[in-house]
């Protein structure tokens, strides 16, 4: 046969081959085609020395998107980027950046230990829709790994588990970070799946910009990068890894500032837990197996939420459900009793702290604040639940320079002398140095922001020799003034008016 006769031949095969397949991929039911394409997978994949796995973005009803699909994308995107040449671009987690990944279709090589394997980014659609889906159509996609089989041992052993983890990693670093909330009085309506519902978590505090003296703040830094990375750890003494901290203070000194500092220092989600919302005890544990690892549950002003204020004189530890059910808890200052609604009980609490559900997810810290660490039952903040107590205190000169750099970006200043001076003997909070230390306006300068310091400290050093020297009662006297500051301190001025006032009536 001369050549020319060959390649028409060949021509005219291929040309009704290619009309035959056209008028089965219109005419045979879908369910033939994909018969027909399996088979032809499978004679390929009998004589192919080549071994592919596939990693699906949905699994099963679609309800959720697959780990390992998510962990190769985002391995992908992060490995393979540069070598790409069809590439889609997404909006990265600061809206400022744009995070590019493997458009469909696209096939890039990557190398581990000699090894060469390739990835496609693949797509089917699926011509059904699952009544359950509440996508427009079954987009199904997928990743494809390709390797010769004569590296099969390394690639199933090792490749795939160092892709998982660094694609996990970077997932972690890149996410968007969240704040949920349960908030209050809110009905969840019967659809929505979570109980709680967030925003995005974005609060710039850091240990660095904190007012803390600098000891404490290597001691909690260090104990909190330690928690986060004893996983093996925890799991070697069989202990949940988890860990409580008591923050204890004065309003005004910290407290919610670093527990955001914590987050943004592992990188964690916070939960804002508001116990008073919380129907029961069967309520807080559905809440708590809602959270997921790397977070922070913190219930602010714990004495606040639950009725701990001494009367119980059991070891909590010991109360049975039926005991402390009776105990009505969950009373925010100034609402009636019961006004919540709220029966999660002392033990409820105790169970949400240790109790077996609280081990599920792990890498979990559990943080409580409140103003008056003695009214809170011993139970609740022994060692084993609240693990670490930070007291938080009245602004020191070390945690004054902070906020100088902070606010005025000083180091150094001669007012600093005075501020020293007059700092070690008035009790006065971090929040009430940033205030004064604040320009008020434009022409405000670091000179007049210090000026207006010293003059904030001067009079609550004169305070503080008030309440010594004058013989009344300074606690009486807070409540009858109606105008006490929250963290039960009477101004300087008016604090001297009515213990003048005293000292003429005589009493
Ligand atoms: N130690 C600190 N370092 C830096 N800034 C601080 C510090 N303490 C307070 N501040 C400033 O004061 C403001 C109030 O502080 P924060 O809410 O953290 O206090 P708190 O102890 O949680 O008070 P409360 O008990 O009333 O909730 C913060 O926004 C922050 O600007």
């Amino acid at each position: 046969m001369k050549m020319s006769e060959m390649w028409t031949t060949m021509g005219s095969t291929l040309a009704s081959f290619m009309f035959l397949w056209t008028i089965m991929r219109q005419y045979c039911p879908y369910g033939v085609q994909r018969f027909f394409e399996k088979c032809t997978h499978r004679i390929v994949s009998y004589f192919s020395p080549y071994i592919r796995i596939s990693f699906h973005e949905y699994m099963g009803d679609r309800l959720k998107r697959s780990e390992a699909y998510a962990a190769v994308e985002a391995y992908l995107s992060a490995n393979t980027s540069k070598s790409a040449k069809r590439l889609k671009a997404e909006m990265g987690k600061d809206s400022s950046n744009l995070v590019l990944t493997m458009d469909e279709y696209e096939r890039v090589t990557d190398e581990y230990e000699g090894v060469k394997v390739w990835w496609v980014s693949s797509k089917v659609m699926s011509p059904t829709r699952s009544p359950m889906s509440y996508y427009p159509e079954q987009e199904k996609r997928f990743y494809k790994l390709t390797f010769h089989n004569k590296y099969r041992d390394i690639i199933t052993e090792s490749y795939l588990e160092h892709v998982m983890r660094e694609g996990k990693e970077i997932r972690l670093r890149n996410r968007q970070r969240k704040l949920y909330t349960n908030s209050p009085g809110y009905k969840w309506p019967s659809y929505k799946q979570t109980m709680w519902s967030h925003i995005v978590f974005e609060h710039p505090a850091t240990f660095e910009t904190m007012a803390l003296e600098p000891e404490k703040k290597k001691e909690i830094i260090e104990d909190l990068v330690t928690f986060s990375k004893s996983k093996d750890f925890y799991a070697r003494i069989g202990k949940a890894w988890k860990r409580g901290y008591l923050l204890h203070g004065p309003p005004g000194t910290g407290k919610s500032t670093m527990i955001a500092a914590m987050a943004n220092l592992l990188a964690y989600d916070v939960y804002d837990l508001e116990l008073t919302a919380v129907k029961d005890n069967t309520e807080l544990r559905k809440l708590l197996i809602e959270t997921t690892s790397k977070s922070i549950i913190v219930i602010e002003d714990i004495d606040c939420s639950l009725d701990l204020t001494g009367q119980r004189k059991k070891k909590a530890d010991k109360l049975s459900d039926e005991e402390t059910d009776k105990d009505v808890v969950g009373r925010k200052e100034g609402k009636e009793e019961g006004g919540s609604g709220s029966k999660v009980t002392l033990s409820g609490l105790l169970n949400f702290i240790d109790g077996i559900w609280s081990a599920c997810g792990g890498e979990r810290l559990i943080v409580f604040t409140t103003n008056y660490v003695e009214k809170l039952d011993p139970a609740l903040i022994r060692r084993g639940r609240m693990d670490k107590h930070i007291q938080l205190s009245y602004c020191t000169f070390d945690g004054f320079k902070v906020l100088a750099n902070n606010y005025l970006k000083l180091e150094t200043h001669p007012l600093f002398l005075t501020i020293k001076r007059l700092i070690g003997e008035a009790n006065i909070t971090p929040a009430d140095v940033a205030e004064n230390l604040m320009p008020k306006s434009p022409l405000d300068d670091p000179h007049k922001c210090l000026s207006n310091l010293i003059e904030a400290l001067e009079e609550a050093v004169k305070a503080e020799e008030l309440e010594q020297s004058c013989p009344i009662e300074h606690e009486e006297l807070l409540q009858q003034n109606g105008s006490i500051k929250e963290n039960g301190e009477l101004p300087a001025d008016q604090a001297m008016n009515q213990c003048q006032l005293r000292l003429c009536n005589g009493t």
